[in-house]
Order: C-alpha cells, then structure tokens, then sequence
C-alpha cells in the first residue's frame, strides 16, 4: 500500500505477512527517502519497522496504548497512523513534531522526549485501568539505552511488584546514541545469545508433566531443575526475577516471531516482557553499519554514498570544549570528564581519544553522573561533567544535595543551553539559570562566543572554591578568531562592548549579537546604547550595576532563557536586595511556555528576541521627549 494512503492502522488487521514484509519496505524506502532532505532520527526507526507493524496489528490503537520511550523512534507509528503526508515538515516551524504529540494524533497518548518515561507512564495508565474497570492493553516500548535510565528501574521494581496486566516491549539493538554500555547492557547481551528461554522451559515442564510423579518428590525435583535450568539457560533472570514473564530473545525483523510472541503475551496474565532484539539502521547499509552513532539523529545525507551534508563554518561550541578539555589535561592529571551517554553530542568521543581512562560514559543516568562527579571531587580530582542543560533536569537533587550543599570543586559543562531547534519541547535547554542561579555555592558563566567560551571554561577549571557550570548553545560558534594561549578570567565581571549613554542592554551569550544589532539601529536613530556582556550570572557584576543604576539610565536584560527566575530576574533582585529604585529594568527571555520545534531562527523570531525588536522595546523605555526624536 502507498504510505501517503496509511490513514488508519486498521488496514493492518487482515494483511499477510507477505504484504507486511511489502509494507516494511515501502516505509523503510520513504523514511530514507524523506530524511535525506529533512533530517531526523533515521537510525532508530528503521530498526522498528517490523515490530511497529506487528503491535499496530495485533492491539488496536487508539484503544490500546503504546508508550514509545524517548519517542524518536516513533516515526512509522505516524506513518501508520496517517502523517506520512506530513514527513516533509518533520521537525520544522509548526511542522511535524519529532516525538509523539498528543495534539497531532489521538494514537499518541503519550509524550516523550527525555528517556526512560514510558514504564511509569504506562504503570500509571495501567492503575488508571483497573481502577476504571476498562480492558484497554498497555504497552510501552523501551529501548535498551532508556532501561539505563534509573527511573526504568524504579518502574520495574514496583509493575513487577503489582503484578497487573502489562507487556513492556524491550527493543534491544545493543545501542544507545553510541554503542549501550553498562552492565544491564551485557546482561542483555547474554540473554541475546541464550537462546529461546520460554520454549525451554515449556518443553521441560511437558516432559515433567508426563513422568509419573512419586508422591510429588520427583514434580518438587523437577521445579528445582526448571529453576537452575533458568540460571543455566539465562544467566541473571533478571525480569523473571523481577515478577515478570520473561519472552524472548524475539527476532524483532521475523513477523512470525513477533505475532508468536505478541500473541502468547496477550494471552497472558501480569506483567510480561518481550526482549525484541533488533537492528539499528535496518535496510539501510550506512545506518545498519554506523559503529559511531552518526546516523541517530541527523542533518541531510546522500542517500547514494551515505555522505552526511556538512555545512562550512565556525568550530561547533562542543568541538571547542572537547579541545580545551584536552589542553588542560595534557598539563593537569585531575581532569576526569563524565557523560550520561551523550559522548558524540558532547564532544567527550574526541577527548576519550586521547585520554580512554579518564572520560566515563555512564550511560543515561544523569543522576548517578551528578552524584558520582560529587564523590570524584570529594577525593580531590576535578571532574567535569557535559551535560545538556534540559537533560540536567534529571539531576536536580543531586545538584543541590550532593554537589552545592557540600560545596564540592564540580565543573558543569552546560551544552545545549538556550533553544536546541528541531527536538522542541522537551529539549529547550531555557531553565538551567533558573535552577541553578538559587543554588548556594553555585556559580554560573555564559560566553558570548567560542574564543571567550574557551577561556572561560579554563577559568572554571581553575576555579576550586566550588561547584561552577559555564553554560553553551548548541552548534557553531560566531566565527570570533580563537587565542592561541588559553587566560583565566575575571569571575563576577561583566564587560562593556558598546558605550552608549541613553540606555545600556545587558545581554547573556547568544543574545549579545542581538543586543548590537539592536544598538546599531538604534544608533541610526540618534539614540545611543551601552552593550554590556553579561558573563557572569551568578555572580552578577554589582560594581556595574551600582554605576548603571547611578547614570540613571534605563536597562533591558537581554537571555535565551525563560524570563521566569533567570538572569532579568536576578538584576530585579539585585536592585531590591540595594534599594535601588527609580531606573526602568525591562526583561527580554523566553516567554512563559514551551517552545515547539523548528529552526532556532524562526523560533527567536517567533518569540521576538530579534535585534529589531530589541530595538523597539529599548525605545519603549526611554524617557519620553527622546522617544520623540
Ligand atoms: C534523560 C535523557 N538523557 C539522554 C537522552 C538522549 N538520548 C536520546 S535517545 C538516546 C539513546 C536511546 O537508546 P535506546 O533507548 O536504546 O533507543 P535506540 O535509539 O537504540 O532505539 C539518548 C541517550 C534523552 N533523550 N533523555
Ligand atoms: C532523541 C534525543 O534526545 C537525542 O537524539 C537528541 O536529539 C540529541 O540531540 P543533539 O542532536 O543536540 O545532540
Ligand atoms: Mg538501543
């Protein structure tokens, strides 16, 4: 069937499994199709043709509920489900969205972006159900990265403990973004080689069954034998210990696999789990042999060679962090760099290059990697953890209990802070000021380029008077010529860029080229504007802000964060905290709701942190008569 015609998965039911294998094909040649232009999450999606075909077959979404974990695996649930039609606006301005999204499709019940949600999501409907009295399957989908996640973990100690009517289906393809590690990962791997568990066990208990039993010894020996035969098939039967019904490992690209298994769960009663053991990149020679993780998440590719389109331009912000961190342990044994299993995104692949016994990727478990940095320092190395600023959320208490309540020398590398672009949502890194800015302890630096970035997070090495985080967007630089020698910089000071005597912007990072070309109009106009980058953020330049407050002039705080709680705020307090009134203090961020995907451009424009309306809002706070002019 032509893709653009899947409007409900219902066509599904009575097709033969030579017409899905059809159907596989034509999805798998219209995603590499389409991503080709768009971009997106290839990898993962071609690696679940199959087993999304079969669970839109056997269960009936939208009655029945799929919880697809991280969601960017979700692309052939929308084709099935009748947005094929819509893949070429696929992570674009008010295009598709790249994850499931409950206001596109009545057959995604579920949001994700951030791993490791979809177990206690699904637990959550499943008590809903059974509360309700309803009979609706739950059924969430995790991959064997997301059961890192700690949160995974929390929800299979206590679905394995209620013993309510669930199929969790594991979707191993020994990947994470890079390779998986840890290791659950190796015990995955093991059971990936043991061979058919469930038929083992059936075959012994038939053969039991048909041995008279003496007096129920022989029946009570062979359960012994059942249970080391699980020891001896699996090792570390892990979910079966857990409560669970254990099946697989399932061939997740054999349909006949998939609907026998499927099938027996449906049939089955309490929590089971289906290890679908597949291949990332399926059908796609590039993206089936991708070792590194390239093929992922990414831009435009040549679908003939597989060439990735790179375009020209300025070092990325995590290429220049991954070369600093080298710079500095070349000279400097302490460095240990953490990553929660984004070592290609972070730049921590080309570090552990050089240094392979001193970069740990921990896999995604964010809190254990802020927790653990703590305990590193605490013993007096200097561990630098990159992490994004949006999957730093996860790891909230252990920032504040851990690291800053200890006052422990752990430097954050921030990445992906400020919009991220076409992940949306749930990936917007526009809340780390204000989650860390209230923290006691804490200091906090963004720099309005990658020259002053590299020394600045030189200068956060060095600093040993505990925790620091330097905050970065993400992709390429401004284009600023890079120092040669990396110079420590003065914390808690901002620096002026622009004099100007009418008004001054005082701007964070990214928004410091907005705030000059806003001068710059401006100045068209007769009105000049002090340009102040403001580097610092915790904490601010008071020497600065006591002369800006005593030149009278009216300031606008100028940040790619949310306006709640971040950089603006913290000048609002700082005026309170002094008694400095009388000076019009006019806030520019994120406004109060959640930025959707598409290009970071359009989405600053979209949201007016633009020069031009900079421009507008600075004129709005003059004084009168020079408002006039
Ligand atoms: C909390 C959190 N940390 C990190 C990420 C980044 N991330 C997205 S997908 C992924 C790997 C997921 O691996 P897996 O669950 O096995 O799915 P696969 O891509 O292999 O299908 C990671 C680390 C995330 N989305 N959420
Ligand atoms: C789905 C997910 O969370 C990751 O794949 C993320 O999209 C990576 O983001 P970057 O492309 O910014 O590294
Ligand atoms: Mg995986």
């Amino acid at each position: 069937m032509d893709v653009l015609n899947m409007k409900d998965p219902s066509f599904l039911k009575n097709m033969t499994d030579a017409e899905l294998e059809q159907t596989a094909e034509d999805i798998r040649s219209f995603l590499i199709d389409k991503l080709s232009v768009t971009g997106g999450h290839l990898g993962p999606n071609l690696g679940v043709v199959e087993l999304t075909l079969m669970l839109h077959q056997l269960y009936d979404s939208p009655k029945d509920k799929f919880l697809f974990d991280v969601g960017h695996q979700a692309y052939v649930h929308k084709i099935l489900t009748g947005r094929a039609d819509q893949f070429d606006t696929l992570r674009q301005h008010k295009g598709l969205c790249g994850f499931p999204k409950r206001s596109e499709s009545i057959h995604d019940c579920w949001e994700t972006g951030h791993s490791s949600t979809s177990l206690s999501g699904a637990m959550g409907m499943t008590l809903a159900r059974d509360l309700k009295g309803t009979d609706e399957n739950i059924v969430p989908i995790i991959g064997d990265g997301a059961l890192t996640g700690g949160m995974a973990l929390e929800a299979l100690n206590h679905i394995g403990h209620e013993q309510r009517d669930m199929t969790v289906i594991l979707n191993d393809n020994e990947m994470s973004i890079a390779p998986n590690v840890g290791a659950m990962h190796n015990m995955l791997g093991r059971m990936r080689t043991a061979g058919k568990y469930q038929k083992a066990k059936d075959d012994l208990e038939m053969l039991i069954k048909k041995v008279p039993a003496f007096g129920g010894r022989l029946a009570a020996a062979a359960e012994r034998v059942k249970d080391s035969l699980k020891y001896l098939l699996v090792s570390g039967m892990f979910f079966e210990e857990l409560g669970f019904t254990y099946l697989g490992p399932v061939d997740g690209h054999d349909l006949h696999d998939l609907r026998a298994n499927i099938s027996y769960a449906k049939k089955t009663k309490g929590p089971i789990l289906i290890h679908v053991v597949t291949k990332k990149g399926k059908g796609y020679a590039p993206a089936e042999n991708d070792a590194k993780g390239t093929w992922h998440g990414l831009g435009p590719y040549k679908i003939e060679s597989g060439e990735v389109v790179k375009k020209p331009g300025p070092p990325s912000y995590s290429g220049v962090f991954a070369e600093t961190m080298k710079t500095i342990a070349r000279s400097d044994d302490k460095l240990v760099a953490v990553t929660p299993a984004m070592p290609n995104g972070s730049g921590l692949d080309k570090f552990a290059k050089e240094f392979p016994e001193r970069m740990f990727d921990v896999g995604i478990a964010e809190q254990h990697a802020t927790t653990m940095s703590a305990g590193l320092a605490a013993q007096g190395m200097k561990p630098v953890l990159a992490i994004y600023s949006t999957f730093l959320q996860r790891g909230y208490d252990q920032l504040v209990h851990d690291v800053c309540r200890q006052n422990l020398n752990v430097m954050f590398a921030i990445d992906r802070a400020g919009l991220v672009g076409a992940d949306g949502e749930t990936h917007q890194g526009v809340f780390d000021i204000s989650y860390m800015r209230h923290l006691p302890n804490m200091t906090l630096l963004c720099p309005k380029d990658e020259n002053e970035f590299q020394h600045m997070l030189y200068t956060a090495y060095q600093h040993n008077d505990g925790p620091i985080a330097v905050r970065y967007p993400r992709g390429a630089g401004t284009g600023a010529p890079m120092d040669k020698k990396l110079q420590e910089l003065p914390i808690g000071t901002w620096e002026t860029l622009r004099s100007g005597g009418d008004a001054a912007v005082l701007a964070v990072g990214t928004m410091v080229p907005v705030a000059e070309e806003a001068a710059e109009l401006l100045a068209k106009e007769g009105i000049s504007v002090e340009v102040i980058n403001a580097r610092s953020i915790k904490p601010l330049d008071e020497t600065m802000l006591k002369r800006l407050h005593g030149e009278g002039k009216p300031l606008l705080t100028l940040e790619e964060h949310a306006l709640q709680g971040g950089f603006g705020s913290a000048v609002l307090e700082f005026f309170n905290n002094e008694n400095l009134y009388n000076v019009p203090v006019e806030r520019m961020g994120i406004p109060d709701w959640y930025i959707e995907h598409g290009s970071v451009s359009d989405l600053l424009k979209e949201i007016g942190l633009t020069g031009e309306n900079t421009a507008a809002r600075i004129k709005s706070i003059l004084p009168r008569k020079q408002q006039r002019a």
